[in-house]
């Protein structure tokens, strides 16, 4: 196992994704007791509160980051943690950010699939070498549906929430590949290292997911 950086066993280092997951990530761990605030619309990369520094990174990097330890912990979509392939600790379902992973297609559409679009190419091999399907995976980076749309690809991976993006744009989901939602993930040896300050806060956190949330 990689080493931890040397740093204060009462400091902790959290990896938070950019984007979507963020405003809810720094409410749940305020909640939680963490002196965080969302940080100023700024260039900086790295934000310092009492006892926390919070490094904000793509998405597809906060598994990384916790499994070196360079982060002790972070929240991640399943998704992406499933898609990262790292073994970190995963001790809790934050219940934020609730989407699926799908087979979508054109709706009408026949034929074989015989070439997949995808954020996922690993969720999405592993789904379809289970199902039997011998389809090209082509990694694409967003919009993906639009490459069921162009004939780019037969059918794409991706996720979806509301529906409302296959609805737009005249798409079906054929079948789900699996639910995902915010999960928070621990770096192994933090746990040990920090415990003082891990072990309250995954305490904290499961007690404030499992309340019954508001509305
Ligand atoms: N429409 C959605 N509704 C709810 N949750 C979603 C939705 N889309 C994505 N998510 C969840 O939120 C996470 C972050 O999504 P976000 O849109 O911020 O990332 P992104 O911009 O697609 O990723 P990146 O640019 O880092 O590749 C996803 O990994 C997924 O777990
Ligand atoms: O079912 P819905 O509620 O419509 O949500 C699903 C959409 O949300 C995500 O896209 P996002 O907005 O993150 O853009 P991206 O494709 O560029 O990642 C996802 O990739 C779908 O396109």
């Amino acid at each position: 196992m990689t080493p931890l950086p040397d740093r204060a066993p009462d400091h902790l280092t959290l990896a938070l994704p950019k984007g979507r997951i963020l405003d809810d990530a720094i409410d749940l761990l305020s909640r939680a007791g963490l002196p965080l605030t969302v940080p100023e619309k700024s260039r900086a990369l790295r934000h310092e509160f009492p006892g926390v520094t919070v490094l904000e990174l793509r998405n597809q990097d906060v598994p990384v980051y916790v499994d070196l330890g360079v982060a002790d912990a972070g929240i991640v979509g399943k998704d992406v943690l499933v898609e990262s392939g790292r073994a970190v600790y995963e001790p809790l379902d934050l219940r934020f950010a609730p989407c699926r992973l799908s087979l979508i297609r054109e709706v009408g559409a026949v034929g074989a699939i015989n070439r997949v679009g995808t954020k996922y190419p690993r969720a999405a091999r592993a789904y379809l070498n289970a199902q039997g399907v011998p389809a090209e995976i082509v990694k694409l980076n967003g919009n993906i549906e639009l490459a069921a749309l162009t004939g780019l690809a037969d059918a794409v991976i991706d996720l979806v929430q509301t529906g409302g993006t296959l609805r737009a744009n005249n798409l079906e989901e054929l079948d789900v590949l699996f639910h995902s939602s915010a999960r928070l993930i621990v770096n192994r040896a933090a746990l040990k290292l920090r415990r003082d300050r891990l072990h309250p806060l995954i305490t904290r956190l499961r007690g404030l997911v499992a309340e019954p949330q508001p509305g």
